[in-house]
């Protein structure tokens, strides 16, 4: 599955038109969509439809006419000025004897839900004077809302605050930047020709169609040297040995991801759990001969992070570096030598490695993303809401998780559960983006069952739960209808 801009999806929109496709037919789908999630989610609670005088207002004017049809009680408020498709749909709610009411009319009151029908793709730049009031008002409302397409005024501010958005044909980027505007999220398909939505330019979003088939199989002969073993490199002696458990994490991640063995070397004098590791204590940092086939490396690494990486470069194999391994000058060595490794920065190390300020980067982690790759020649996870994986040309943006993983070592988990699916055999972008997609997942069953207040090591013992749903084609963090 792709993600859109607005402008790739109106040249989308364009083509169909100009292949000969009626667009009322999208229209007329968008619209019968909307009110079957209406239906679904506020029954016959009475509408109020705010509708644009563009094609999203079209789109409301088209669920109107499904809602009223249904037999649910509605007003609508239109802009007036339609063309195009979008006076058809009301044309057709006027001969069905609905009058529409001026648009600097609307109100609502208590028991009403809100349909944002304002703008779609089509809005240019910020909201302003009339309109910036109404979205301002509509937020204000307490009321339910149902976004089409996209929350009125994404991805600018001021913006409408959905309870949930039905997005048509594809997801676009406001979608996945602006995740909290949104609220749940709906993909409704409209009846667009398929080819227009294939395309192979624009960033992927995870899916479990695209990830199931590259969980690796387990085959009846499978022992604990034969699926893949990690070797967990990191912690600081000094502190007090005050990120002790980092590694401890990422050994716990690497083995709820499946791999057969983790090796952990880490600093004297800590811990040693998990109980099924193997450990070894090292003075200073160092490379002790283990058997693995992938390294995770820097996690509570601290003033030793650069120290542990060049030490686990000189085995060659596939790594994860995190956290304290992320310097440029280990970046550039890693590249030189044509070792596979994956860099996991938050904003704020991306923005270190990219000389750029972490707001850049969070404000766009795609662009962010893409660059970071670009400038080291490795694959990237740039972890964020969302989470972007890149590599080459290549973006696949994570739709899972939520703000319930941001708790103090749930990175962690995640460097050691992306070294296992290296260890595994996967190339570095399929275990990275399925790493990545597994985590958050795990984050979300959590999430629903128990909300804030988890620990890191419960999103690792989730990891093979998210795993089974993966394997039955679930964990979609958004409905299709
Ligand atoms: N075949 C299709 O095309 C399909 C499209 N579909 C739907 O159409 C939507 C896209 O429709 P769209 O292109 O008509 O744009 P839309 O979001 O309604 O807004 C346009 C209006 O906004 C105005 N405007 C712009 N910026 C502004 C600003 N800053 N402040 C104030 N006003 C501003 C602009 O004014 P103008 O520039 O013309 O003066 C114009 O009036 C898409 O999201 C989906 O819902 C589906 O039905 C499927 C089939
Ligand atoms: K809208």
């Amino acid at each position: 599955m792709r993600l859109f801009t607005p402008e790739a999806m109106r040249e989308a929109d364009g083509k169909a038109a100009a292949m000969g496709y009626p667009t009322l037919l999208l229209m007329e789908w968008a619209g019968m969509k909307a009110a079957r999630v209406y239906r679904r989610l506020f029954g016959k609670a009475p509408a109020v439809v705010l509708a644009g005088k563009g094609n999203n207002g079209g789109d409301g004017l088209a669920l109107a006419r499904h809602l009223l049809l249904g037999g649910v009680p509605l007003r609508v408020y239109a802009a007036s000025g339609q063309g195009g498709d979008a006076l058809q749909m009301r044309q057709a709610l006027e001969a069905l004897g609905l009058p529409l009411l001026p648009l600097e009319e609307a109100s609502w009151r208590e028991g009403e839900v809100l349909v944002d029908a304002l703008f779609g793709t089509g809005l240019k730049g910020p909201l302003e004077g009339f309109y910036a009031g109404l979205v301002d008002r509509v937020n204000a409302s307490s009321l339910p809302i149902l976004a089409l397409d996209l929350p009125s005024g994404l991805p600018f501010s001021p913006h409408v605050q959905a309870t949930a958005t039905l997005a048509f044909a594809a997801l676009k980027t406001p979608h996945l930047l602006y995740r909290e505007a949104c609220g749940k999220l709906f993909l409704a398909e409209i009846g667009l020709p398929q080819a227009l939505l294939e395309r192979e330019d624009l960033p992927e979003v995870a899916t479990p169609q695209a990830l199931r088939p590259l969980l690796p199989k387990r085959p009846l002969t499978a022992h604990k040297g034969s699926v893949g073993r990690v070797g967990v490199l990191g912690g600081y002696r000094g502190d007090g040995l005050r990120y002790a458990g980092a590694p401890l994490l990422a050994a716990l991640g690497a083995y709820r991801m499946g791999a057969g063995l983790v090796h952990l070397v880490l600093p004297e004098g800590t811990p040693l759990e998990p109980l099924e590791a193997v450990f070894h204590p090292v003075p200073a940092p160092a490379l002790p001969p283990v058997k693995v086939e992938a390294l995770a490396v820097g996690m509570g690494g601290g003033p030793w992070g650069k120290a542990w990486a060049l030490e686990a470069l000189k085995a060659g194999l596939p790594t994860v570096l995190d956290a304290d391994a992320l310097h440029l000058e280990v970046v550039a060595l890693y590249r030189q030598a044509g070792v596979k490794a994956v860099l996991t920065p938050h904003a704020g190390e991306a923005g270190r490695l990219l000389g750029a300020p972490p707001e850049a980067v969070a404000q766009d982690p795609l662009a962010a993303a893409r660059a970071l790759a670009e400038t080291t020649g490795l694959t990237v996870v740039l972890k964020g809401n969302p989470t972007v994986v890149a590599e080459g040309g290549r973006l696949s943006v994570n739709p899972t998780g939520n703000p319930v993983l941001a708790t103090g070592g749930t990175g962690d988990v995640l460097a050691g559960a992306i070294a296992a699916l290296l260890a595994a055999g996967l190339p570095p972008f399929d275990a990275a983006r399925l790493a990545v997609y597994l985590h958050g997942l795990a984050g979300d069953l959590l999430a629903e069952e128990r909300g804030v207040g988890l620990l890191a090591r419960e999103v690792a013992e989730a990891l093979p739960r998210a795993r089974r749903a993966l394997e039955k084609g679930l964990g979609l963090p958004f409905a299709l209808v």
